[in-house]
């Protein structure tokens, strides 16, 4: 029991995982700009600096068995808030795993994720991805490096050409996403998902979407485009098994791990081959100004920027990871939970909108917030509830303190908040917090109907916040509306979500589902 415990508790606090996003300007929507990211200020009025600050946090074994039964760190989070026990910032000792201090309040979160985010820029990494070398891009890369490789990628998830450029390829994604599915009657739904958002991000980040484009226009394309997403989805299966194996073989005896040595023995070196190939010809045609049109993608900034191969490619493989399986997970999720009885009214009202709006397929970007406010809310709501990333952590770098110098900063301090928790905390929102109801984002679609914006933080905060907040809520939007409109869901699993995290949000083998046109 104690060893399932401590791999369980470890692997989920030490993998927090990757992504985020909102900014310090949250307070507007995930809709809006993710620059302000980088600046770390926000003007957010709404957020008072707590004076409850607990002094102590649980014992070590009270925390390690409090962890145990609640399931998970998150869900500890919300007993331990439980009759005002603890709030503010709780050192939680697990002993030799360390000291994480939970963040348990939307005010210690925004302390330490903006108002201070300069002596915690750390993202709290495991071993193996620094073994990977998948710390060299922008999730897990730190300080100036971070900074760079972040700011370089931003301008393309905000600026209108760019940004319309990856929405009109999710928009070509749905279109074949949904032909291939009318030619099916029986599916898994999340499969599906993950094979489409893949194809999307793969169009962002190395302009393979655009390659097929190119290819059906006749203008020289990369020949090996379909092996490379192969590859890629591959890799990205295997590194998920690998961070989940228990016990953790790659790390005890790594030539024993078999997704240990078919990533490091065939698919890295493969895609690192491969990936050499889309840079090489891509340098070419920008030198020759071929490809009959200037590529709105990330490859062609990074090799604009003159980056070499190491880092253009440390930058795509994390946008790819980070971009994939957590909107693939979101959007499966949401179809699954409109498909449940007691939510049949929204999926009404979703289909209903779906076909006045043509599922979005016409409406400028900017507008879609606007134009497409249920399916908006159905989104956010799930992400509330379910959101993709559970638990992310930050290190300190420098000594110094949050909360008007109430809590005090050591270097390699810990600091984890959760934005289950901070989703499902009756404190902000009521005591419907655990039911799903889009109407919170109708009523308010700034905030849903919390008291401030850092009650809803699917997508992180601040400097670290998520890169493709914009792309990533938008993908959603758009699926849900083309889903639903197209398609009857009858899924083989009945009642909730069945949630289980390992990265993030995983939803295999209980997506499967029969499939019909409507
Ligand atoms: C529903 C979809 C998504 C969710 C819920 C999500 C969530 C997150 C979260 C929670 C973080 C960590 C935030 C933090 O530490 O404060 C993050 C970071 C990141 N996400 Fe996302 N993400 C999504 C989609 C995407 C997409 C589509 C992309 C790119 C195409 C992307 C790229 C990234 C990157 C590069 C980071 C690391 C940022 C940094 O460390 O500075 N994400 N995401």
């Amino acid at each position: 029991f104690n060893t399932h415990i401590n791999l369980h508790t470890h692997q989920r606090l030490s993998t927090e995982l990757n992504y985020q996003t909102p900014t310090s300007d949250e307070k507007s929507c995930p809709f809006t700009s993710t620059l302000t990211q980088l600046k770390g200020q926000n003007e957010d009025q709404n957020l008072v600096s707590t004076q409850a600050i607990s002094p102590s946090g649980p014992s070590f074994l009270e925390a390690l068995f409090g962890i145990g039964l609640a399931g998970s760190p998150w869900e500890y989070m919300l007993q331990m808030t439980k009759n005002d026990k603890y709030t503010g910032i709780v050192p939680v000792n697990l002993s030799f795993l360390g000291v994480y201090n939970f963040l348990l309040t939307p005010e210690a979160v925004r302390a330490a994720t903006v108002e201070e985010a300069n002596i915690l820029p750390r993202r709290f990494s495991v071993s193996l991805f620094e073994q990977l070398e998948l710390d060299r891009g922008i999730v897990y890369e730190q300080g100036e490096r971070h900074k760079r490789n972040k700011r370089l990628c931003i301008p393309s998830f905000e600026q209108g050409k760019s940004m319309e450029s990856f929405v009109q390829a999710t928009k070509v994604e749905l279109d074949e996403l949904s032909e291939s599915l009318k030619k099916k009657d029986k599916i898994d739904l999340y499969a599906e998902m993950r094979r489409s958002a893949l194809n999307v991000v793969l169009d962002v980040s190395f302009g393979l979407g655009s390659e097929r484009q190119d290819k059906e226009a006749g203008i020289s394309t990369f020949e090996k485009a379909d092996e490379l997403s192969a590859t890629i989805a591959e890799y990205l299966e295997r590194i998920v098994a690998l961070a989940n194996e228990i016990p953790p073989l790659w790390q005890i005896a790594p030539r024993l791990s078999g997704n240990y040595v078919r990533v490091t023995d065939v698919l890295l070196p493969n895609l690192r081959s491969l990936v050499a190939e889309v840079i090489s010809k891509r340098r070419i045609d920008t030198l020759n100004q071929d490809g009959g049109r200037n590529k709105a993608d990330l490859l062609g900034v990074l090799v604009e920027q003159g980056l070499d191969d190491f880092d253009i490619r440390s930058i795509l493989f994390d946008v790819v990871i980070a971009g994939s399986d957590t909107t693939a997970s979101t959007t499966t999720a949401s179809v699954y939970i409109l498909h449940l009885p007691e939510n049949k009214e929204w999926l009404e009202k979703a289909r209903k909108e779906a076909e006045e709006t043509n599922c979005g397929r016409d409406i400028p970007l900017d507008q879609l917030r606007s134009a497409m406010p249920v399916c908006v809310g159905i989104a956010r709501e799930v992400l509330r509830l379910y959101p993709p990333v559970p638990f992310v952590g930050r290190t300190a770098t420098e000594r110094g303190s949050l909360l008007d110098g109430q809590y005090p900063v050591e270097v390699g301090d810990t600091f984890c908040f959760s934005p289950w928790f901070l989703g499902r905390n009756q404190k902000e929102w009521g005591p419907d917090a655990d039911k799903f109801n889009p109407q919170r984002w109708i009523d308010d679609s700034v905030n849903g109907g919390a008291p401030n914006s850092f009650s809803w933080l699917p997508f992180g905060a601040g400097a670290r916040g998520c890169l493709g907040t914009r792309l990533g809520l938008t993908e959603v939007v758009l699926g849900i509306s083309r889903l639903v409109r197209d398609f009857e869901f009858d899924f083989e699993t009945k009642g909730d979500l069945p949630v289980k995290y390992d990265l993030t949000l995983n939803l295999d083998d209980v997506m499967k589902c029969n499939i019909s046109k409507r």
